[in-house]
């Protein structure tokens, strides 16, 4: 006979514990969850303006409050570009190179929260435009200066300084900013060279395999615990719009020095096939860099050939390669280790080399269709591309044969290590230049020793609390399951009986 046996008393009252357990869990994750949310992030920002030789711009520079430390927390949050030339063009009206910044610094304000204006840095960084003002008339570069110094100081921001900074702090700040932004200072992985092409200078930074032979061309950072060991060169002149005067400048004295009537022929395989424009010698004399070269004023027909092999035979008598005190040079008796690992080149080595499609094919094919875009006609040229100013147009197959000797034959990179060059503008949404590193470094925002591990970051804390949530549901429920079971069998048993 079987007898029936009635649930234990006290059934409901697990469950109903086991319920209540459940939920009050489920209500303490999410409140802890709510309540951990970041607060909306508190922002400081900082502004730099580079002051190069072709134009200015003004980047603004956000970072949240109290994660300044961190790699990778400071970003671009804008970039103006001051209308005009560059300040150095204002040696003859030094003044103007203060009022030329106005517009920017106006977007800036608006930019930048009110209450944020009195504790944000700002400062100005001139770089090889006016190093060259600098060697020609110190008295006129000291004078814009002190224009631009005036006109920052007129904004509600902590003026910093206004200087013309070194060929080095040039070199070794863009390094700073491509592995900041790589976010390989923490890291222990390998770092990224940098490689910078401005108007008139261009710079290369990167951490040698080989001892430093030029004290020069040494410097040293403690970046978040690290050494780095830093070889970099800043080339005055071989930016690529002063090194197109140079080559000129060149081609000119080799051309006509002899030939004493007005508008000789010059003959230029660098520019294309048809263009022919009559130009005054005096346009390419009117900078320090060709002062080794003397010329008497004419005027000279400027013909194009659009002859790749023979342009890049014109280019590399800019370099001197004749002597080396060292045991090995890039040009002009300046040591160079060999490059090694990957490297970044930006500005103007990406401008020219994005415009003409060549940041992704192997050296071989880069020449082979360089030489191909050197020999199309100027007019075809202009009809592809009717909205770019000639100017800039007619100077793509110079600019690139130039890019292409100096990273060959200036700098040693083969075909082999070619694919190491990548040719980069941004990263993330920071521009690669010197301009965030020389902010970084000025508000001491990158610690010399790695700071202590941080919390747990709000993503990780979530998947915590979720995943321990879990585990206790899942042994409620086994324990629920464990409970039934105990229970039926009490009853089985009780059932045989
Ligand atoms: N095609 C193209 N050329 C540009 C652009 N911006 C600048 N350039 C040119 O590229 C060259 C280098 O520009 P930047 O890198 O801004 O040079 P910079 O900072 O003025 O000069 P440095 O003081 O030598 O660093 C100049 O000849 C500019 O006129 C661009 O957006 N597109
Ligand atoms: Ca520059």
């Amino acid at each position: 006979m079987e007898v029936k046996v009635k649930n234990p008393w006290y059934r409901p009252v697990v469950i109903f514990l086991a319920a209540v357990i459940s939920v009050a869990i489920i209500i303490m994750v999410a409140i802890s969850v709510v309540q951990n949310k970041p607060l909306k992030q508190k922002c400081k920002y900082g502004i730099v303006l580079d002051a190069g030789s072709s134009h200015t711009s003004v980047f603004i520079y956000e970072w949240p409050a109290e994660k300044e430390n961190n790699t990778g927390k400071v970003r671009q949050k804008h970039t103006c570009n001051v209308k005009g030339k560059g300040i150095s063009s204002y040696s003859n009206n030094p003044n103007g190179a203060g009022a030329s910044l106005h517009e920017c610094m106006e977007e800036a304000k608006q930019i930048i929260p009110t209450h944020r204006h009195h504790e944000t840095p700002v400062y100005l960084g001139a770089t090889a435009g006016m190093r060259l003002l600098e060697k020609e008339n110190k008295g006129a570069s000291e004078k814009v200066l002190d224009s631009v110094a005036y006109s920052l100081k007129g904004y509600p921001f902590s003026y910093q300084g206004a200087r013309i900074i070194k060929g080095q702090e040039e070199g070794a700040f863009g390094w700073i900013t491509v592995n900041y932004l790589s976010e390989n200072l923490r890291k222990p992985t390998g770092t990224l060279g940098a490689l910078d092409l401005g108007g008139a200078s261009t710079q290369i930074t990167f951490v040698p395999q080989q001892k430093i032979e030029s004290h020069d061309n040494s410097i040293n950072f403690r970046l978040y615990g690290n050494d780095y060991h830093l070889y970099t060169h800043s080339f005055l002149c071989y930016g690529k719009d002063q090194v197109l005067k140079l080559s000129m400048a060149k081609k000119l004295e080799s051309t006509l020095k002899d030939k004493v009537t007005d508008h000789t022929e010059l003959r230029d395989p660098c520019f294309h096939p048809g263009f022919n424009f009559t130009r005054n010698v005096q346009s390419f004399f009117n900078t320090p860099c060709t002062e080794d070269v003397k010329m008497a004023n004419r005027n000279f027909f400027h013909l194009g050939l659009g002859n790749w092999s023979q342009c890049q035979q014109s280019i590399r008598k800019v370099f001197n390669t004749s002597y080396c005190p060292y045991s090995r040079c890039s040009f002009n008796g300046v040591f160079q280790p060999s490059v090694d690992g990957d490297f970044g080149a930006f500005s103007a080595f990406f401008f020219v080399m994005d415009f003409l499609n060549l940041t992704s094919d192997d050296l071989a094919v880069t020449k082979q269709k360089l030489a191909t875009y050197c020999s199309t006609p100027w007019k075809k040229i202009k009809e592809n591309h009717p909205h770019i100013k000639e100017k800039y147009l007619s100077e793509y197959c110079f600019s690139a044969t130039y890019i292409l000797t100096l990273l060959e034959d200036g700098y040693n990179f083969t075909s082999d290590n070619w694919k190491d060059i990548q040719f980069i503008k941004k990263i993330g949404d920071s521009d690669a230049g010197w301009t965030l590193g020389y902010m970084l470094n000025l508000t001491n925002m990158i610690p010399a020793e790695a700071p202590d591990t941080p919390l747990m970051p709000h993503e990780g804390y979530i998947t915590f609390m979720l995943l321990f949530s879990l585990l206790i549901l899942l042994l409620l429920l086994l324990f629920y399951i464990y409970f039934r079971r105990s229970t039926r069998t009490a009853q089985k048993d009780i059932s045989v009986i």
